[in-house]
């Protein structure tokens, strides 16, 4: 298994990821203030007909207007949050993109986790850029390829550090945050993601 971290951003997955560290600006601030405003809640998915409550805290914000389906549901995003609207704006121009909605994610200590997954859901569309930010508590961010149970690498992600998932990462690969032993501190991750706008009905 290969520890990612000494890579250069374009050694990545022959550049299907690309990492930077300490890109965004007042992260301490951004923490607390992402971590009291946000309206995280606690969700849950159904599986072969269960529900499971996930392992983490979570919201959804971006442009009115937009769906999207989370374990067989299609909801709304919640109107952003002007800090994560700003945040957005800037990482578009940054690197020319259209997001339009960012997944939140609360990972309360080292217990909450997210399982393996590629973010491959129709809305997204077929070559999907991702842009991941994390702030507080460094964690691991898991890599495998599709079809493989063997992990095949992993990424500390630093406070305040950006990663991209280019276009085609979510085809070949699958991604996971794994628990971490002896973390007590919270992690807050933000995918900004752009979600097709709904076909008008008339
Ligand atoms: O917390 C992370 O770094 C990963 C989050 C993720 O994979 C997702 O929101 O789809
Ligand atoms: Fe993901």
């Amino acid at each position: 298994m290969l520890l990612l971290s000494g890579m250069t951003p374009e050694q990545l997955l022959d550049g299907q990821l690309s990492y930077y560290p300490e890109l965004i600006r007042d992260s301490d601030t951004l923490l607390q203030i992402l971590l009291s405003e946000l309206p995280w809640h606690s969700d849950s998915v159904r599986v072969y007909g269960k529900e499971h409550t996930i392992p983490r805290r979570q919201c959804w914000l971006g442009d009115t207007g937009l769906n999207y389906t989370y374990s067989g549901k299609t909801l709304q995003p919640l109107a952003w949050h002007p800090r994560l609207k700003t945040l957005n704006h800037e990482l578009n121009q940054a690197l020319g993109l259209a997001n339009n909605s960012v997944l939140c994610n609360l990972y309360r200590n080292g217990q909450d986790t997210m399982g393996w997954h590629s973010d491959d859901e129709p809305e997204l569309g077929p070559a999907p850029v991702v842009v991941s930010v994390s702030l507080g508590a460094e964690r691991d961010f898991a890599l495998r390829r599709k079809g493989q149970s063997r992990m095949y690498g992993k990424l500390p992600l630093a406070h305040g550090s950006v990663l991209v998932m280019n276009a085609g990462m979510q085809t070949c690969w699958q991604h996971a945050l794994p628990r971490r032993a002896g973390i007590e501190a919270a992690r807050i991750n933000l995918t900004f993601r752009c979600l097709a706008n709904p076909a008008p009905l008339f």
